[in-house]
């Protein structure tokens, strides 16, 4: 490919098939467009062209406004374009003289005269010339004249190169470098001179390279750490990327750009360094001193190589679709009918870039046989015993890589478009999981037990929902319709960030079933975490489905593990007034059962306890496990104020009459799906 800068410089070209715009970032959706241009070419036997403007004309013509970011230089544009095939990029330089052309001199002196092109391929809404009154009718109106024909890009595919722009974007400035890679289809590039710092990193171990972008319009991603790599002297080197303004140094320098390069020691001070984001790894904390600093440092870079290594062994990037890699992953334990009834909506209703798995509990019913016949699109990971839900997910998801799983209950019914209204809330790099709306399958305009419109905390510890508060559904009548930032998702339809489940090491194994979400949630939201509720899904579940909801076997579950769950999540201070009011309040709820002549779940309770304290050791020490992988996994500042109420909802309940979330939680905050940015 050859890049022009000159009009005046240019060659006489043959048979010019030509298209016109900034390309910015040249991504997937641009890509098709190129491809297709130069096919065109190739059947015609000309040469394809690529017309662009430097500066970018709204810098020329909007001077005052300064909110321009770009996703590539014109030097990058030019290898992208070059990677494409065109044969032609020529950059024109774009001033306010030749905005103000008339739209016939634009096509007369400028297309015509310079590339006498035989096909101008050009989207629906292209505007030129002076005030933008130029436009494609104008265009065809001179083809017969000057011997063009013209090709219009239909509004739908301007439309999708338009948002995917905007997505990359917005991709971007949360941090989310895996979702802009996905869609602009290689990884985003950020180019720098080293410029002197305060020589503080070398004395922490840490030399950082800081560097100055060499083109100021460049978009820079959201503060944060990220595992990059980069190319010195012909070499490609791992490292990890600093952007924020160093609260811990309180240096008042600004945002700072800041390269720690793995295994490399040397001057780099004005050179130029090209930087590629693979991945996202926390984001900026202000740290206690410049010692928490260096340990902090020496996580990263544990976190940053193993990002690094796991992006070169992982298989090709995901097709042209925006949604991230999904594994819907349903547990199965002997549920044939289910998934006879289920199955085939989720199968119905898939989306580009996810897959259905079944992981076999060890039925002993014929589900294995009957998926294997009926539904051969479907992975089955067998399981090789009843492992329970938490322990059963835990094994299955070690043998499935994907960058979102959706764990699915088999008796689940989704909707059109599920997938596509909750994945894009993993734009956000700090969402670690999300659910959509449930309601009940079997009275489908009430909210269902599990989960409904999200999952809250109350200040003791019990859990209540959006929706449901202990036994009592409302009816849905769209009250709780907005997005919203909760305390924990429902594991019926559990969305869920891989890497995040795993590097919490997943689900409580000891849980057998129920309330493991709401601690793996509780856990996630510790290490700084986000989980939400997307309700523009909706799933319908029946429930109670492999234990009835009222049965003394699931209330001693849901005593034991949300004891549990406290005990090993609650802060120490609280711990102590804690255990003595939460043992009350089990007592006052076995009075109540002793009323309804509920005398198993009286034992249920009994069992939750004499378990919780007989296995106390065992809590003691996961408590100190788990902590330490939380600071691991560390990405900000807590997150367990946001869907926990600082009173009790069994006052408000059994005391006050209580029985809709709304009574309860007063002022609901609503997020915006798919907007919520990441610092
Ligand atoms: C991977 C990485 C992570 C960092 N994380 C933080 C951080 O969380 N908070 C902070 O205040 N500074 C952070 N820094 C910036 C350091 O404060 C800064 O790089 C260091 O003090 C060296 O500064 P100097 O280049 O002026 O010598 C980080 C730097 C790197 C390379
Ligand atoms: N592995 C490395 N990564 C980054 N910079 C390095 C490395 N090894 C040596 N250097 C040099 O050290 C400088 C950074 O050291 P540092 O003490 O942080 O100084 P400054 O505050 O000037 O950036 C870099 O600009 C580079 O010249």
């Amino acid at each position: 490919m050859i890049t022009h800068y000159q009009l005046d410089d240019l060659p006489v070209f043959h048979r010019a098939v030509l298209t016109i715009g900034s390309f910015d970032g040249v991504h997937r959706g641009h890509q098709q467009l190129l491809a297709r241009i130069r096919r065109m070419a190739e059947v015609r036997q000309g040469e394809s062209i690529v017309i662009t403007f430097d500066p970018h004309p709204r810098s020329v013509l909007r001077p005052d406004d300064d909110s321009l970011r770009l996703l590539s230089t014109t030097e990058e544009k030019a290898a992208f374009c070059a990677e494409q095939g065109i044969d032609h990029l020529v950059v024109v330089p774009f001033t306010l003289a030749f905005s103000q052309q008339s739209p016939t001199e634009y096509i007369e002196q400028f297309l015509v005269r310079y590339f006498a092109p035989d096909r101008i391929v050009i989207g629906y809404d292209h505007h030129f010339g002076k005030d933008r009154a130029g436009n494609v009718e104008l265009l065809r109106y001179w083809a017969p004249h000057h011997g063009y024909e013209v090709v219009e890009i239909a509004a739908q595919e301007v439309n999708q190169i338009t948002v995917s722009s905007t997505k990359i974007r917005n991709a971007l400035f949360a941090g989310n470098v895996s979702r802009a890679r996905s869609l602009m289809g290689r990884s985003y590039e950020l180019t720098g001179r080293v410029v002197r710092g305060q020589q503080i990193g070398r004395t922490l171990g840490f030399p950082t390279a800081n560097l100055q972008c060499v083109n100021p319009l460049k978009l820079v991603p959201a503060k944060g750490i990220y595992a990059v790599r980069t190319r010195i002297e012909g070499r490609v080197y791992g490292g990890m990327l600093y952007i924020g303004n160093r609260p811990t140094l309180e240096d008042g320098r600004g945002t700072t750009i800041e390269l720690n390069v793995f295994d490399f020691s040397g001057d780099l001070y004005d050179t130029e360094l090209t930087v590629e984001f693979v991945e996202h790894l926390r984001g900026d904390l202000p740290l206690k001193s410049l010692e928490a600093l260096q340990q902090q440092l020496k996580r990263d870079e544990v976190g940053a190589r193993r990002a690094l290594a796991a992006k070169e062994t992982a298989p090709a990037e995901a097709g042209d679709s925006d949604n991230p890699d999904t594994a819907i992953v349903i547990l199965n334990y002997n549920g044939r009918g289910f998934l006879q009834t289920y199955l085939p909506t989720v199968v119905a209703n898939l989306e580009p870039n996810c897959r259905v798995i079944v992981a076999d509990n060890a039925s002993t019913d014929d589900s294995v046989a009957y998926l294997r016949a009926e539904h051969p699109e479907t992975e089955v990971i067998e399981l090789a015993e009843n492992l329970g839900f938490a322990a059963g997910y835990n094994e299955a998801l070690q043998q499935v890589t994907a960058e979102v799983y959706v764990l699915l209950n088999s008796d689940v019914r989704v909707t059109p478009g599920w997938l596509g209204a909750v994945l894009p809330l993993f734009d956000d790099p700090l969402v670690a999981a999300a659910q959509p709306k449930v309601l009940a399958e079997h009275d489908p305009e009430r909210f269902e037990y599990a989960g409904a419109s999200g999952g809250y905390l109350d200040f003791l510890g019990y859990p209540f929902c959006r929706g449901r508060l202990f036994g009592h559904t409302e009816r849905d009548e769209g009250q709780y319709d907005c997005a919203a930032e909760i305390f924990w998702a429902t594991g019926a339809a559990f969305f869920v960030r891989a890497s995040v489940f795993h590097a919490l090491q997943g689900f409580e194994p000891e849980y057998f079933a129920h309330a493991e979400e709401i601690d793996l949630c509780w856990r996630m939201k510790r290490a700084g975490y986000k989980i939400m509720v997307e309700p523009a899904a909706t799933v319908y579940h029946v429930g109670g489905g492999t234990l009835a909801y009222d049965s003394p076997r699931k209330a001693y579950l849901n005593f034991r593990n949300t004891l549990v769950t406290s005990f090993k999540n609650e802060q120490t201070s609280r711990l102590f007034w804690w255990v003595p009011v939460r043992l009350l309040l089990d007592g006052a709820a076995a009075l109540l059962f002793l009323v309804q002549g509920k005398f198993g779940h009286i034992g249920s309770i009994l069992r939750a306890h004499l378990h919780f304290y007989a296995n106390l050791p065992l809590w003691v020490y996961r408590r100190a496990r788990r902590n330490s992988e939380i600071e691991l996994a560390r990405v900000g500042p807590p997150r367990t104020d946001a869907g926990r109420v600082s009173d009790s909802i069994a006052l408000h309940y059994y005391l006050l009459g209580h029985q809709r979330f709304s009574e309860v939680v007063i002022d609901q905050v609503e997020v915006e799906a798919g907007v919520a940015a990441a610092n």
